[in-house]
């Protein structure tokens, strides 16, 4: 079953400079407890998608097209049911967890806050729900009391508390925009599986937004890869890898570090892709990514290609797109 469906989202936000377009026309499907990475370069508006979702875009924004959860069009939304909406049944992970957590609150108190606001619970019995959704993420008692403090606990464990909070109210989405890059790298692969398992245990979709594609490989079934506020290649993740299709796929494959891993030889030098994402007041008429793409041609100029279907579960947005195999 479809839990959330972007049909055509654009966003566009009037900035000093003039209307900036930071989203074209993005589309995608995600049913429940299924996962979905999002991954591209920074300014290719990954957390747009997810603020657009979670109705937390800047006031300058103007969007078109239609965001549907659990079949409600959460653009018509007013923001009294778009509070109601959040935390409840959708959830974020963000960055820094010390955005999402109030310093002078125990955190205790902040896992427990979200179960009285949303589900109405009573003092005592949201504190004990909490204590359990701590030991859930990680931080059993007697170590981790609820009446620590946020500035008590390592980033790592900061970002546990911020899961737990996510939880709480047992989401049908989960949104996690980077969650582990102000972590160390230890911390990093921890919080990951930590995220992957909590939300395939609770039957949870999940969207992971990243710029590394080794998370995405590690940690989503399916994905979606943007550039410039559009979507250029989409498929599951298994697909995807295989037969990486547009020339952005390959180049940040191309230039991701050692991260990958298991998939890529130690020691792999690592390209850059050349040149930089459009300005999104500056958008070019055709392909966004001609401008940087050695595979660019004429037809690439007058207009943005079409997605096309290359295989069941695998689409790309461009005109001369790969066709052999990835060599990872
Ligand atoms: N408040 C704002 N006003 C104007 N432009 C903005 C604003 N916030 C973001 N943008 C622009 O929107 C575009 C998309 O940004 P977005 O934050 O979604 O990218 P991203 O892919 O998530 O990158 P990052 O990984 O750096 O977070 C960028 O060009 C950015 O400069």
């Amino acid at each position: 079953m479809t839990l959330l469906s972007l049909q055509d989202l654009s966003v566009v936000l009037d900035t000093p400079e003039g209307p900036a377009t930071v989203l074209d026309r993005v589309s995608f499907d995600l049913a429940a407890g299924e996962s979905l990475g999002i991954v591209g370069e920074s300014g290719c508006g990954k957390s747009m998608t997810a603020l657009a979702v979670m109705g937390l875009l800047p006031d300058a924004a103007r969007c078109t097209g239609r965001i549907d959860f659990e079949g409600r069009d959460l653009l018509a939304l007013d923001e009294q049911a778009l509070c109601a909406l959040r935390g409840r049944c959708i959830a974020m992970v963000f960055q820094e967890p010390m955005t999402a957590l109030n310093p002078v609150k125990s955190i205790g108190y902040q896992v427990a806050e979200g179960l009285r606001w949303h589900l109405g619970l009573g003092r005592g019995e949201a504190a004990a729900r909490a204590v359990k959704l701590l030991d859930r993420v990680g931080l059993p008692q007697p170590r981790f009391s609820p009446d620590l403090y946020p500035h008590q606990l390592s980033g790592g464990q900061r970002q546990r508390v911020v899961i737990a909070m996510a939880l709480a109210c047992d989401p049908a989405l989960l949104i996690a925009d980077e969650p582990t890059t102000a972590l160390d790298v230890t911390s990093q692969a921890e919080i990951l599986a930590l995220i992957a398992e909590v939300t395939a245990a609770s039957g949870m979709a999940l969207m992971l937004i990243t710029h590394d594609l080794a998370v995405v490989w590690q940690n989503t079934a399916a994905m979606l890869v943007m550039y410039a506020g559009a979507v250029a290649e989409r498929g599951t993740t298994a697909e995807v890898f295989a037969r990486m299709a547009h020339p952005y796929t390959r180049g940040l494959l191309a230039a991701s570090p050692g991260a990958l891993g298991d998939i890529l030889p130690a020691g792999r030098r690592l390209a850059t892709i050349p040149g930089q994402v459009p300005d999104p007041q500056d958008r070019p008429t055709g392909c966004v990514f001609a401008a940087r793409c050695a595979r660019a041609a004429a037809d690439c100029l007058p207009r943005p290609p079409a997605e096309r279907v290359l295989a069941p579960g695998h689409a790309v947005a461009c005109l001369h797109p790969h066709e052999e195999e990835t060599v990872l």
